[in-house]
Parts: structure tokens; sequence; C-alpha cells
């Protein structure tokens, strides 16, 4: 499938998950099986070549994560919400769009000097990825870039993230 075709398959949903916010859905993309490779690839063609790690942020993050990782033959670290790892090397709390949200970064697995992939859906404000940056190079690794699907221009979040390279497959 054409990439602008899977694209297209993201839904717009007015006052989700409150009054004023146009939520992004792409679960009707991700039950798309075509739509869905076609977004996997085009999302691993904007990896850094020198990429050793991805990081994916829950909920949707992990899948995209999962499905590149595998596509490029690289492992995928979890950002959790908190209280979901049993071993944590840090955590960040941050505003969204909607609401407050803290992530977590599991215990003994990127190591110093580790170049990292950051994966996710929809970059909003960017606090989600600033605070998985943040995580990740507390732990020492370096952030090779920020892969999305989706980018919400007004929202801000390639300004809060200046000086990062950030890959997104489209921009609303
Ligand atoms: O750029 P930001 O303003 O930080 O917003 C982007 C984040 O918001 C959504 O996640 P959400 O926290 O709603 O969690 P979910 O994936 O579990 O639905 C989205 O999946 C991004 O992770
Ligand atoms: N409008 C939106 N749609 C989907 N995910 C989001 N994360 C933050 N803002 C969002």
């Amino acid at each position: 499938m054409e990439l602008e075709k899977a694209l297209g398959l993201i839904a717009e949903v007015p006052d989700f998950p409150e009054p004023g916010v146009l939520f992004r859905d792409l679960s009707p993309l991700f039950a798309d099986g075509p739509g869905f490779a076609t977004v996997v690839d085009a999302l691993a063609g904007t990896l850094s070549p020198g990429v050793e790690l991805l990081a994916g942020v829950e909920a949707r993050g992990f899948l995209l994560a999962a499905a590149v990782g595998y596509a490029r033959g690289l492992g995928v670290v979890l950002i959790r919400k908190p209280g979901k790892l049993p071993s944590v090397a840090g955590r960040v709390d941050y505003a969204l769009e909607y609401g407050t949200a803290g992530v977590e970064l599991p215990a003994g697995v990127v190591h110093p000097g580790q170049r990292v992939g950051v994966i996710d859906d929809v970059l909003a404000t960017g606090g989600t990825v600033a605070a998985t940056a943040k995580l990740l190079e507390g732990a020492g690794a370096v952030v090779d870039g920020v892969s999305v699907v989706l980018e919400l221009a007004a929202l801000g979040g390639r300004g809060v993230l200046a000086g990062r390279r950030i890959e997104a497959l489209q921009v609303v």
C-alpha cells in the first residue's frame, strides 16, 4: 500500500480524551495488514545507520518499535508508564496535551554509549519524547534520532526537542 493511503487510515476523533482535543487514533491503521506494513517499513527507513537499539514508548510506541526492530534486526527497550517495572533505572514525569504522565526505564538494559533510536506513534507537545530522551541519556545512552508516524506541528514538539533529529512520516 502507498504511504499516503496508509496514513489516511488514521482516524480523527474530536473531543477525546477531553473537550478540545482532536485525538489521532491509529487503531484502523494498526488493524490493516498492508497499511501497517507500509508504515513500519517507512519508519524503518528513517533510522540512523548507527542505531543499535530501539526505544518504544508505552503503549502505542511498543507496537511500532517491536515491528521496526524485527524488520531491522534490532532489539527494543520498553519505556514504560510508572509502576510496571520490577527494577527501574530512572523515572521522569511530564505534562501531556491531556493530563500528566511519567515514564520509567528498566534497569540493566541500556548500556553507556549505546546508540538508541526512539519510536512513537504521535509527536504532540514533545513531552513524552523529551522525557524518554532524558531517561536514556541519564543511563549514558546516545539518543540517535526520533521517529514518529505523525507530528502535530501546532503543539510545538519539534521546538521542545530542538537539536534532535526528528523524522515524521506525516506532519499536520
Ligand atoms: O508529545 P506528547 O504531548 O508527549 O504526546 C505524545 C504521546 O501521547 C500519546 O501517548 P499517551 O500518553 O496518550 O499513551 P498511550 O500510548 O498509552 O495511549 C502518544 O502515543 C505519545 O506517546
Ligand atoms: N491529539 C493526539 N492524538 C493522539 N495522541 C496524542 N498524544 C498527544 N496528543 C495526541
